[in-house]
């Protein structure tokens, strides 16, 4: 579509462009050559590129992006569910409705600005979404990309008027793994899980590195700020700061549930991992007028680098 412009507040290295169904989407990039793409549907981050212009994130070659399915791939938002344990769509509406360009946003502090590409979203309810979760909020996110390539998430949720309120949320990000069998989690090892595939069931993680050999559908409890996935194949390792995020959810459907699952390949299983920063296991309560943030920074070093990030 061919907008550029700064009259948003964006700077000047950003454009716009529309995919194939129509929708904004805008694309931050940084003088190294690392881009992201951010879809104003859903405000969810379509593709995430590093110097070189490869691709981070993963897009099941059957993706669809339209509602009610937000998509297997790239990096979407729950919120105010988590999964299907209540009673919205799968992970919350938000993923699924239109965000507005947020023109005028509430500062933030100048380390989420200076030097960075950014852009800010803003989701308030629709008159007909009042009648699913009857909560008047103010959702504002800022994607922003970093000068290092490093993209980062800032949801600020805020309770507008009423009665308190409370969400479950999550980030939830679809990495492009060389292989599945190749990759290991470090920074969970002996912590508490829910176990999604035993009705939640209370586990703890042995001291290794959380490594895949099976479908793993998991809430690890109470995590460090930071964790690493680290892939050997392709000698890469994501490194991922959660800020008022305790929770991390990791999954893999591997190969039965893949093969059941629509919008997913049959042996795509192998090039994805998900990895989401989140609220699960104690939701989150705001009274009126209050405002949560969490916080989510994704950074891309060489594996041999990695331990200086942890
Ligand atoms: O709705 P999406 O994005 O396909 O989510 C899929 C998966 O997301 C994970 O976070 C859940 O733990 C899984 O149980 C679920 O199947």
């Amino acid at each position: 579509m061919g907008h550029s412009t700064a009259i948003w507040g964006y700077r000047a290295a950003n454009d716009f462009t529309e995919d194939c169904n129509g929708n904004l989407q805008v694309v931050l990039r940084n003088p190294q050559g690392a881009s992201a793409r951010v879809s104003v549907h859903g405000g969810q981050v379509m593709s995430w590129k590093n110097e070189q212009r490869e691709e981070l994130l993963f897009t099941s070659s059957k993706a669809i992006f339209r509602p009610p399915k937000a998509g297997a791939g790239g990096i979407a938002i729950g919120f105010p569910q988590f999964g299907n344990c209540g009673s919205l769509e799968q992970q919350g509406f938000v993923r699924n409705k239109v965000w507005a360009i947020d023109e005028n946003p509430p500062p933030l502090p100048p380390r989420d600005s200076n030097g960075k590409s950014f852009v800010d979203l803003i989701l308030k309810p629709s008159a007909e979404g009042l009648k699913y979760w009857p909560h008047s909020f103010e959702y504002r996110l800022r994607v922003a990309l970093a000068s290092d390539g490093s993209l980062s998430f800032i949801s600020r949720i805020r309770n507008v008027n009423g009665k308190p309120f409370s969400f479950l949320f999550a980030y939830h990000a679809y990495f492009l793994v060389s292989d599945i069998s190749e990759v290991r989690i470090e920074g969970l090892e002996t912590l508490d899980y829910l176990d999604n595939l035993s009705q939640r069931e209370r586990s703890t993680e042995q001291g290794d590195a959380l490594t895949f050999e099976s479908e793993v559908d998991r809430i690890y409890l109470g995590c460090p700020n930071a964790i690493a996935v680290i892939d050997h194949g392709k000698k890469r390792t994501f490194v991922i700061r959660n800020e008022g995020l305790p929770d991390v959810v990791v999954w893999n459907p591997w190969e039965k549930k893949s093969k059941a699952m629509a919008d997913l390949g049959d042996e795509e299983y192998k090039q994805m991992l998900c990895v989401a920063g989140a609220v699960v296991e104690h939701p989150i309560t705001l009274k009126p007028g209050e405002e949560w943030t969490g916080i989510l920074e994704l950074t891309v070093v060489p594996s041999s680098f990695s331990s200086d990030y942890l």
